[in-house]
């Protein structure tokens, strides 16, 4: 995708309204100037790394679930220069936030596996077009619009990878990685992957109960040996929540979340099992995923914590490990100060624009 170079502000008003903040900061809403139409924007810092998530997401958009990424500047604001991205705006919301508003009107497995599905075309596309996503977490899946068939969406690009570069050799280490099979055994390739096909396997199970696999108790905050849970692959399927969910979706609960990564389903596999390719066909069971999700609000930002480090820990082994410019620095602080700074500019520019 072709970056422009002229301002953003030429063709997008830049309102002040915060769709959303990240680690990289916040993403704003701006309107065509033309059009009227509202778009999403994420402002990155021009690294290496931000160029990254903004080519592999543009290559990988035009796809029904995956953000559609509209267009790309490159601009500079006090000399520092910046990747503005035009975004498709999610108005929908998160996935697990409109199963906890759904009230009284009980989710189904069947409608966990038309989600599921949608998730793992996603993947497939992207495995497809040899790119990992690595952050795929239930923050990352926004629906398009608030109506009952919006399509759900996976965005933020952050931690990407084209999986078929060859890899300089050297730098790696499994010192770190948890997993059972190191990543240079399998190969990076793979290894970055199956990454994507665990983390389908924990949101899946979120989907049918309501709370994570790996919780060190049921209804208890997560406990600091949840990491070995995760590492040996200690998991159950509780009673009550557990009683109707079919076999089937066990079954493929059990091929995603298999700690050995060269033996854990991949995505073509994924697709292929009888939950998924015949997911409109899944039992229409209530399940209990809407009031366990509400019961346990509290503890859903400890969830997506935890989340969040156990894909942290298991993309280290693949990545060299490089000597951060603090310009690339991953320090939320002072991202989000740089961020705030880069936004307050372009708000500023914009303003300077429209009178
Ligand atoms: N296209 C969009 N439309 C509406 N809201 C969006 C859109 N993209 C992102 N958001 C909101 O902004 C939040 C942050 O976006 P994103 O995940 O891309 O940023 P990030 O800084 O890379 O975050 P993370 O901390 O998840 O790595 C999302 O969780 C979501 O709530």
């Amino acid at each position: 995708m072709k970056f422009h170079d002229y301002p953003v502000t030429q063709d997008y008003r830049i309102s002040r309204k915060v769709l959303g903040v990240g680690i990289n900061g916040k993403v704003v809403e701006c309107e065509n100037r033309v059009t009227n139409e509202k778009f999403a924007l994420k402002v990155l810092r021009d690294t290496e790394k931000a160029r990254r998530e903004v080519e592999l997401h543009a290559l990988a958009s035009c796809h029904p679930h995956i953000v559609e990424v509209k267009a790309v500047y490159k601009n500079a604001y006090n000399n520092v220069d910046c990747l503005l991205v035009v975004m498709e705006n999610m108005k929908g919301g998160e996935l697990f936030n409109r199963i906890q508003e759904r009230g009284q009107k009980a989710f189904t497995e069947r409608e966990a596996a038309g989600i599921v599905y949608e998730i793992c075309s996603a993947v497939q596309h992207l495995h497809r077009m040899s790119i990992a996503h690595r952050d795929l977490k239930p923050e990352n899946l926004l629906y398009a619009t608030t109506s009952n068939d919006s399509p759900l969406k996976l965005t933020d690009f952050g931690f990407a990878k084209k999986t078929d570069e060859s890899e300089p050799s050297g730098l790696q280490t499994a010192c770190f990685t948890p997993y059972y099979c190191a990543p240079e055994v399998l190969g990076s390739e793979k290894y970055d992957k199956s990454c994507d096909c665990w983390s389908i396997g924990v949101i899946m199970y979120i989907l049918l109960c309501g709370y994570p696999p790996f919780y060190s108790q049921h209804g208890q905050p997560m406990s600091p040996g949840m990491k070995s849970k995760i590492k040996s692959g200690e998991y159950s399927f509780p009673t009550p929540e557990w009683d109707c969910v079919s076999e089937a979706a066990k079954d493929l609960i059990r091929k995603m979340l298999t700690i050995n990564p060269s033996e854990r389903y991949n995505i073509e596999q994924t697709m292929a099992h009888k939950w998924i390719c015949h997911y409109k066909k899944v039992p229409n069971t209530p399940l209990c995923t809407s009031s366990v999700l509400v019961d346990q609000k509290e503890q859903w930002s400890e969830m997506q914590d935890e989340m969040e480090k156990t894909l942290a820990s298991m993309r280290v082994g693949t990545d060299n490990i490089q000597i951060k410019n603090l310009t690339d620095s991953n320090n939320k602080l002072l991202a989000k100060r740089r961020q705030k700074k880069d936004e307050d500019e372009i708000i500023e520019e914009d303003e300077k624009m429209s009178s």
